[in-house]
């Protein structure tokens, strides 16, 4: 009997990371639901798949900082066991000083950054687990391990982002359901011109183009990693860095106030 292609989630696919994301799984043969706002961007992807890589692509147009679209999306997901990955990628930064930013900006990241992801992977978390497979891809940043100023809540909630694939990853330890979490550094994408920071005026050398970026995230996944962060070449700095951060916890499991 064949079987039906497996389905991936891809949120913001209207454009940059989410776009290439949705091309690479379409390669790898998976049907696509793609989510974003704009649907114009998200028929036109629909069709360069279905031409390029003969998968079906649906469009699912939400807003999923708006809590009512976000809910719909949700249950709509999670009634449709053919999906077995969410790349949770739609993303928001608004980099500019906390005290005089505005605060629907902050909330905007927030919504979008840390509720959305959380609640399109309750969603579908369940149905994984009962099917004992699933992907689950979050895309975080190398601003959730760094805070520039300008960035206290974008950082924040990429900080979240890591954090939570963390725990994902230890609660699901053994189970057929993978957590990869995606650090991804400066990329050229339109999320710097919306940031206020104009893409124009990074230092090129600095940035990579995101069908690099997506490729190099999705060679750490093959390769089993949990954490990807795609420029990096010296994976041991990433080990120290990691053996530091749990000595450290380690090290306050005392119970005692220390000496100084
Ligand atoms: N580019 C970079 O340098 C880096 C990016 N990242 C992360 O990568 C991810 C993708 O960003 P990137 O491709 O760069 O940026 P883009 O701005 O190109 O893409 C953002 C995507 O999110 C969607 N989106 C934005 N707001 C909403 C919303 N309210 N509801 C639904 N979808 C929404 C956009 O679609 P639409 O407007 O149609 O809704 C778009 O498809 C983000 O999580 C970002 O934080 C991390 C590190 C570096
Ligand atoms: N998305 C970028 C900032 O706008 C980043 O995470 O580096």
């Amino acid at each position: 009997m064949p079987t039906e292609p497996s389905l991936a989630v891809v949120t913001g696919a209207s454009s940059g990371i989410g776009a290439v994301y949705a091309d690479r799984l379409a390669a790898r043969g998976h049907d696509l639901i793609l989510v974003a706002r704009r649907a114009d961007r998200l028929q036109a992807l629909a069709a360069r798949i279905a031409e390029t890589h003969g998968r079906k692509a649906d469009i699912h147009v939400a807003d999923l900082a708006d809590p009512a679209s976000l809910a719909q999306t949700a249950a709509t997901l999670a009634a449709n066991p053919r999906i077995e990955v969410l790349v949770n990628n739609a993303g928001l930064a608004k980099l500019a000083p906390f005290g005089t930013a505005p605060l629907a900006d902050s909330l905007s990241q927030i919504a979008l950054n840390i509720t959305s992801l959380t609640q399109l992977t309750q969603a579908l978390l369940p149905g994984f687990l009962a099917r004992n497979r699933g992907l689950i891809i979050n895309i975080a940043s190398v601003l959730g391990l760094e805070v520039l100023p300008g960035s206290a809540v974008y950082s924040g909630t990429k900080g979240f982002v890591l954090n939570f694939s963390r725990g994902l990853q230890k609660e699901l330890a053994g189970s057929g359901v993978k957590v990869q979490a995606v650090l991804p550094a400066a990329t050229a994408t339109e999320i710097w011109d919306n940031s206020g920071v104009p893409l124009a005026s990074l230092d090129t050398g600095m940035v990579m183009t995101v069908e690099n970026m997506v490729d190099a995230a999705l060679a750490g996944l093959d390769q089993g990693e949990a954490v990807t962060i795609p420029p990096l070449a010296d994976l041991g700095l990433w080990q120290r860095a990691e053996a530091a951060r749990l000595a450290l916890f380690e090290a306050t499991r005392t119970g005692r106030p220390a000496p100084r």
